[in-house]
């Protein structure tokens, strides 16, 4: 996709953690249009972030939602101009730096040569698609996944919302087994079996195009041992019941993309499931969940 002419709005702040906060609520609020952010460290310590749009965006709420997430200070260097027509996403792309997340870093081509050995590294192209690691919930699910294979090494593993296919990459990177990945977005789905193969996977993951548990391959490919689930809090409610019916005894659900004030409402929701939460971790404002399905 070459979208043309690309407008980019960009401001510098003072710290990572800092610059990791304004990201998060930025692409939280253009996630769903055809906008990339971007942060990355100058030599100086100081951050800077980009934003890059297909359309023109609106001044005045960029204004206010880098006053309100990162304080005036950083409002007075936010500014404005528009970029020669090219692939933006992946221009914004190359400027993320490698996440490293338990045994797993995350990582764009231009830092293939530099992820350590003892390292499972997931590469990720730019693309469309959310899941670069960078996001505090990704970062969560991984943190949690490798916590979970210290203890187990589950059979049949599901991510539902792939995104970049990061998560199920990651679990087929680790596990050698097979992984069933779905996506309701027919982009993300073709991004994911293309990051798939990128990282040597291709045989292992297979992408599939459904909205929650609509499609016979979960029934056919289950029950789950481990479920992986970023999405948000509403639709993960929601999928509580489904969720609950594709699950095997003892299995293991990692669940994000929700705000931390959402958590209780989400796990009461799998907890009337016969699921018991395990663990939380809380990165940037969000949540992220391991719950066990009871014997
Ligand atoms: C926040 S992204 C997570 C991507 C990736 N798994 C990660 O951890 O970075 C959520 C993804 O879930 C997909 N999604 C949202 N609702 C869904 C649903 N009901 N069923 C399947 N996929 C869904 C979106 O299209 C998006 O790609």
């Amino acid at each position: 996709m070459q979208p043309s002419p690309t407008h980019r709005a960009s401001f510098s702040i003072g710290s990572e953690a800092a610059a990791r906060r304004v990201v998060d609520v930025l692409t939280e609020v253009f996630f769903e249009g055809d906008t990339a952010v971007a942060a990355f460290e100058r030599p100086d310590g100081q951050w800077d972030v980009t934003l890059h749009f297909a359309e023109a965006p609106d001044q005045t709420l960029l204004h206010e939602l880098v006053a309100t997430s990162a304080g005036n200070d950083v409002v007075a260097t936010l500014a404005f101009d528009t970029v020669e027509a090219k692939d933006w996403v992946k221009a914004s792309l190359e400027d993320l730096v490698p996440v490293p997340a338990g045994r797993f870093v995350v990582h764009g081509s231009h830092d293939r040569d530099r992820v350590a050995p003892n390292k499972l590294a997931v590469e990720i192209e730019a693309a469309l698609a959310f899941g670069t690691g960078h996001h505090g919930t990704t970062r969560g699910c991984l943190l949690l996944l490798d916590h979970v294979l210290k203890h187990a090494r589950p059979r049949r593993v599901l991510d539902l919302g792939t995104g970049t296919g990061v998560l199920a990459i990651a679990a087929a990177k680790a596990l050698h087994r097979a992984v069933l990945a779905s996506d309701i977005d027919p982009p993300s789905v073709r991004v994911a079996a293309e990051n798939a193969a990128l990282n040597e996977t291709g045989q292992y993951v297979r992408v599939i195009r459904a909205t929650g548990f609509a499609a016979p391959d979960f029934a056919k490919r289950g029950p789950f041992d481990l479920v992986l689930a970023n999405i948000l809090a509403n639709p993960l409610r929601q999928l509580a019941g489904p969720m609950a019916r594709h699950l095997a005894p003892g299995a293991r659900v990692i669940l994000s993309g929700l705000l931390t004030h959402q958590a209780p409402a989400v796990i009461a929701a799998y907890r009337a499931r016969g699921l018991i939460p395990l663990r939380h971790l809380r990165i940037e404002g969000w949540s992220s969940l391991l719950l066990r399905k009871v014997d």
